[in-house]
């Protein structure tokens, strides 16, 4: 199975950048067909007001010589429509504009949706976990509110001064047939340079992405509230700061480094297209002097200079910020093109009847480590509890996730149904099966919404169902001490409230409660409940297992006594499987852990019960 590709090393040049924009512009088409059409006639309509402003500027001027001179010229015309072209330009401008802004508005929305959408497609995890994604990610989001906008501002603007320039070009060869040729050819380094620059500055923000964000992860941890109380106690502060300072000042000073090149590397192409316009406009005074050229033309040669110098200039500045804008949107599409390890299938098998669980010489290593789930085979029939024990990193999260499909492992099968109808996991649609599945993870989503929401998750809300659920995680009876129940905002940053380890283990549980899944599977569900809270999981967790298929993670052995089958995993394997009273008898490392935990209890029974006698409590034996 391929990797997905998220980051493509070679920048694209400028035929890539071409095939970026064709692909864009349909893109920006779609998102408002008829706005985008009205905004391109507009750009058309804009881009040609320029020359014949100049034309009409010229044929005035002749009109005033040849009034002088006795002649007749309607300058009262020349004047109406003179006013009437700039009118029309000023009207097309803020109409472009006002609908320019529409157009970007509906390209943003349609944009992020993709990413969102595309987000979506990624049924598993590891796409996420690997670094060079975070790097994509965070150019994908910074830019999602702008680029759009900004592409759609850029290619309006080089619709508009493309038309410009070529029309006053055009006015040029009233000239000379040679005049338009060499201010444009003048000025065509200036605008390579330009975009080459815009380039390195791209570059540098690709290269300087993974630097940004390990710098400014010092300035988040120094200000974020999650991290406050150790930054406190550790001393923390002025090491974030020294890390932060340091870190910034040597990007700041790459960064530098580049603006300098930027502004010093336009100097001699400037140099140029100034000679160029100089040289011309010299060129034409001289005709004038030796009666080639009418005051009129004089007047457009001064004007057109300025026109297509501030035309080109635009137009490199629009090329330029384009070509970073179509870079984003390079990765934009190479984002939406990833193909993910984790893939739904085309024609996905439907779910079966029964919901066995069947491990079949699985394998699995996280992206670039080394397996963590080594050759693992394990037969989970429908219906049964399954409490799965072992030391930190034996690899029964792991095992989590792969039943729910968030990785695939790289050898072996995970099979899904009762004999006769099993199907590989890889063959049905990933969100089909889990939505049989409730699931309270470790490191479980804590959405800053109010509790009902963060409860039901986008669900559709069942007042019984959600009472039940409530009740039976223990959320009812923590609801009278927040200020509005289940309406109560969460999260400190939106004004509401911070909820204790213990109360959000609740409230996930509820969550899981709400789902009315046929298999249950939770990871450390008590880690952080008072011991009434865990027994009364624990209790609903057995009443809710009964008839369903329920995998139970956990360290406290006390409670994996109700489970139907214990399975010990020690690095990657699976070393114990059975009741607890055949892993008792057994004599292994269940037993042995039963044992450490039982010795620890009768300890600090044995302690607490004891008269304390201080000198003890201070003797190092
Ligand atoms: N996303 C990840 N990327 C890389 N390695 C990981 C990832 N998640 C877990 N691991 C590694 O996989 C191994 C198994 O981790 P896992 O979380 O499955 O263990 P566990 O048995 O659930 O441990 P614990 O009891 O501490 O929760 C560990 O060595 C861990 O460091």
């Amino acid at each position: 199975m391929p990797r997905p590709r998220l980051r493509d090393e070679t920048k694209p040049d400028t035929a890539g950048l071409l095939k970026i924009l064709w692909r864009t512009l349909p893109e920006l088409w779609r998102s408002s067909p008829l706005l985008v059409t009205l905004l391109g006639l507009m750009a058309l309509i804009g881009g040609v007001i320029p020359a014949v402003t100049l034309l009409i500027s010229k044929w005035a001027v002749d009109g005033v010589s040849e009034v002088a001179a006795g002649g007749e010229t309607n300058l009262a015309l020349l004047a109406g429509a003179w006013a009437g072209a700039a009118l029309l330009g000023q009207l097309t401008g803020v109409a472009r504009q006002v609908l320019q802004g529409y157009a970007a508005d509906n390209f943003t929305v349609q944009t992020s949706r993709r990413l969102m959408d595309k987000m979506n497609d990624l049924p598993g995890l590891e796409v996420l976990e690997d670094p060079r994604f975070h790097d994509d990610i965070q150019i994908l989001q910074m830019g999602a509110p702008r680029r759009p906008l900004n592409l759609t501002a850029t290619i309006l603007g080089l619709l508009a001064t493309a038309v410009s320039l070529l029309s006053v070009a055009g006015v040029l060869l009233t000239v000379g047939w040679w005049v338009p040729l060499v201010v444009v050819l003048g000025m065509i380094p200036l605008t390579l340079t330009q975009m080459r620059l815009y380039e390195l500055g791209w570059s540098m923000t690709i290269q300087n992405t993974q630097a940004s964000r390990e710098l400014n992860y010092f300035q988040k941890a120094a200000l974020n509230h999650g991290y406050a109380k150790e930054i406190r106690l550790y001393g923390l502060m002025p090491y974030l700061t020294h890390e932060y300072t340091e870190r910034t000042l040597d990007y700041q000073r790459t960064m530098r480094g580049v603006r300098n090149k930027q502004l010093i590397g336009v100097l001699p192409a400037q140099i140029l297209a100034l000679a160029v316009t100089a040289g011309v406009f010299a060129y034409a005074v001289w005709q004038a002097q030796l009666g080639n050229l009418t005051p009129g033309a004089v007047v457009l040669v001064i004007g057109a200079l300025s026109q297509v110098r501030g035309q080109l200039q635009e137009l490199a500045d629009s090329l330029g910020v384009g070509s970073e804008h179509l870079h984003w949107f390079g990765k934009y599409y190479e984002f939406l093109d990833a193909v993910p390890s984790v893939a739904v299938p085309a024609e996905p098998l439907p779910l079966p009847q029964r919901f066995d669980l069947t491990l079949d010489g699985v394998t699995f290593g996280y992206q670039g480590h080394a397996p963590v789930i080594e050759n693992l085979s394990l037969h989970i029939p429908q219906g049964q509890t399954v409490a799965i024990v072992g030391e930190n990193g034996a690899g029964k999260s792991t095992l989590v996730k792969l039943l729910l499909r968030f990785y695939d492992p790289s050898q072996g099968r995970i099979l899904l149904g009762g004999a006769g109808e099993q199907v590989d996991l890889r063959d049905v649609d990933p969100q089909a099966w889990r939505s049989q599945v409730a699931a309270v993870f470790q490191d479980y989503a804590r959405f800053e919404w109010d509790v009902r929401q963060n409860v039901l998750l986008g669900q559709e809300e069942d007042a019984p169902r959600l009472q039940y659920a409530a009740d039976a995680s223990g959320l009812t009876a923590m609801l009278p001490r927040l200020e509005s129940g289940m309406n109560t905002r969460i999260g400190q940053a939106y004004g509401g409230v911070d909820l204790s380890g213990g109360q959000w283990q609740k409230l996930v549980t509820a969550r899981a409660l709400y789902r009315d899944a046929r298999v249950l599977i939770l990871d450390e569900p008590t880690a952080a409940l008072d011991p009434r809270s865990e027994a009364e999981v624990f209790r609903t967790f057995a009443e809710l297992s009964r008839g369903r298929t329920a995998v139970l993670v956990t360290h406290r052995l006390g409670s994996v006594r109700m489970a139907d089958r214990i399975i010990v995993m020690n690095a990657g394997r699976i070393t114990e499987d059975g009741t607890h009273e055949e892993l008792l008898a057994a004599g292994g490392e269940y037993a042995e852990l039963w044992a450490l935990q039982a010795r620890q209890y009768s300890e600090s029974r044995d302690w607490l019960e004891r008269e304390p006698d201080p000198a003890s409590l201070l003797s190092s034996d």
